[in-house]
């Protein structure tokens, strides 16, 4: 989709580039992410951003722009971090290189008046990440807010360039969000991001192109593919959501997305291969056989049932298609490889086949999508879940009566989530087994019996995660019933790990 006046940030490689993205587009304006290489792409921008980036702009390869280029727009431009000292530099001014790392919280003193920092609060909390600093500013350059220390933190250069050498866009800026919009306030007819108008878009774009062809696309029951069937479907197009019962799923799922699915007028075909995966995992302890025995599989009955796709669509959302492009030098959106037989894709994809009407979304907005087309509350909020399913969360051998035990276990857990209002409050959470057998009591008698261990995290994008400080009632209430009502269970663990060292789940 070709967008003027949008907000083009450039990506210099920062771990944060993506999230200024994000905040502008909370922001309601429209903003894309372009590679070094893909500049070309940029046409009349609204405004610019240069992200924050891992090399130092003193390295000889430093990554560089064309400063003509970006002064020929006429339009606001912030450097965030090396794009604040690039700007410098490119103004006629030095940066400093050094081996030492600034990192963590400092507080923001802005100079009056500073129309960056309008209703900033004074010594608001900033996000510190870097070790060069500006050394000469350029001639004209002035300060516009410094650190408690009197260490110079903003810069602006004309009313049109402006520099921070903190993060706005990370949440530890407690006011970045402000900032940002100060920034946005600068630019003129900025287009605007409205989900709705994005949605009629996508609508009239997969209307176009699938014409009266048919549409497989592969549902789960999460949220990508669930947005995805829901948005062709709506679209009116003829699509065939086919839903794999890899026998690896919690308790009753498999009836629920086929509910959920009717519940919104979707219907989808299931295709029940629970047999042929616990026949295939058979005997197998070792986590990677496992998985690839399950991502192999999954292939086979997917594609087995599909035959010959006229068209496919993928649930791939924007930072996967970004990631791809920035790793691996490739503009070809990311196969979601788990399940989607790569070499048949790219085949596809080569040859026009393959839609993704959602990779310039974020997660929270194709949620926010999903909300739109009226898909409920319930349904958009769900947990992740993982493509190997119950297998990760069940060391060593999988078999029917260990399965059957950790969907026990899980339903009275998340039920007790539900109930006690902690479900929405952690990012995901689970109860698996721990094929181990300790002794218990049962009556006057001796058990060995297995432990379930409870896992519930909060995160924000899966990469990192801490453990939740759940209510002892919760745990309580939960650890007294699985200890009643599970055969098998004599104990009940709650994991207390952050990610990392850990993972979320166990394999
Ligand atoms: N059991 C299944 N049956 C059919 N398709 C599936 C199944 N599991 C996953 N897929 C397909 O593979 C894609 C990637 O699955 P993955 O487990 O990585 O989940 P995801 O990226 O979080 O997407 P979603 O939110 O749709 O689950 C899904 O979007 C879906 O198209």
């Amino acid at each position: 989709m070709h967008v003027k006046h949008l907000v083009a940030v450039i990506d210099f490689g920062s771990q944060y580039t993506q999230l200024i993205v994000r905040r502008v587009r909370e922001l309601g304006f429209m903003a894309k992410l372009y590679a070094l290489e893909d500049l070309d792409q940029i046409h009349e921008p609204g405004a610019v951003i240069l992200s924050g980036g891992p090399k130092s702009t003193t390295d000889a390869d430093a990554p560089d722009i064309d400063f003509a280029w970006l002064q020929s727009f006429g339009v606001p431009v912030l450097g965030v971090c090396y794009g604040m000292q690039l700007l410098n530099i490119k103004h006629g001014g030095t940066v400093k290189g050094s081996n030492k790392r600034e990192y963590g919280p400092a507080a923001l003193v802005p100079e009056a008046g500073a129309v960056l920092y309008k209703d900033v609060t004074p010594s608001s909390q900033v996000w510190m990440s870097h070790s060069d600093t500006v050394d000469h500013l350029a001639e004209g350059c002035s300060v516009i807010a410094r650190n408690a220390e009197g260490v110079p933190v903003s810069l602006q250069w004309s009313d049109r360039m402006y520099g921070i050498q903190f993060h706005p866009e990370v949440t530890h800026s407690h006011e970045g969000r402000t900032i940002l919009r100060n920034f946005l306030a600068l630019a003129d007819n900025l287009q605007r991001f409205d989900i709705g108008d994005f949605k009629n878009e996508i609508v009239q774009e997969i209307r176009d192109r699938v014409g009266d062809k048919q549409v497989v696309c592969g549902v789960s029951g999460g949220v990508d593919s669930t947005v995805l069937a829901v948005l062709l479907h709506e679209a009116g197009v003829n699509v065939r959501p086919i839903f794999v019962d890899n026998g690896l799923l919690r308790k009753n799922e498999a009836e629920e997305v086929q509910a959920n699915f009717a519940r919104m007028g979707v219907e989808i075909e299931t295709i029940d291969a629970s047999e042929r995966f616990l026949n295939a995992l058979a005997g197998e302890g070792d986590p990677e056989k496992k998985r690839r025995i399950i991502g192999g599989l999954f292939l086979d009955v997917f594609w087995d049932a599909v035959g010959n796709a006229e068209m496919l669509a993928q649930g791939t959302l924007y930072p996967d298609v970004i990631e791809s492009a920035s790793n691996a030098k490739s503009k070809a959106s990311v196969i979601k490889t788990h399940h989607n037989r790569v070499e048949r894709v790219l085949e596809l994809q080569a040859q026009g086949k393959v839609l993704e009407p959602l990779a310039e979304l974020f997660k929270d907005e194709v949620r926010e999508l999903g909300a739109a087309m009226g898909i409920p509350h319930d349904i958009l909020w769900r947990h992740p879940f993982p493509g190997p399913g119950l297998a990760v969360r069940c060391p060593g051998e999988v078999t029917k009566e260990r399965l059957d035990i950790i969907r026990e276990c899980d339903a009275i857990f998340i039920g007790n989530l539900k109930k006690f209002g902690w479900y929405e409050k952690v990012w995901q959470a689970y109860a698996g087994l721990i094929p181990v057998k300790t002794v218990g009591v049962k009556g006057d008698e001796r058990s060995y019996e297995w432990a379930t261990n409870l896992r519930a995290i909060v995160s924000e994008d899966a990469m990192t995660a801490d453990w939740v400080e759940l209510p002892p009632a919760l745990l309580r209430e939960t650890s007294n019933r699985i200890l009643n009502e599970v055969k098998g269970i004599n104990r009940v663990l709650y994991d207390i790990s952050t990610k990392p060292p850990a993972s979320i789940e166990w394999e």
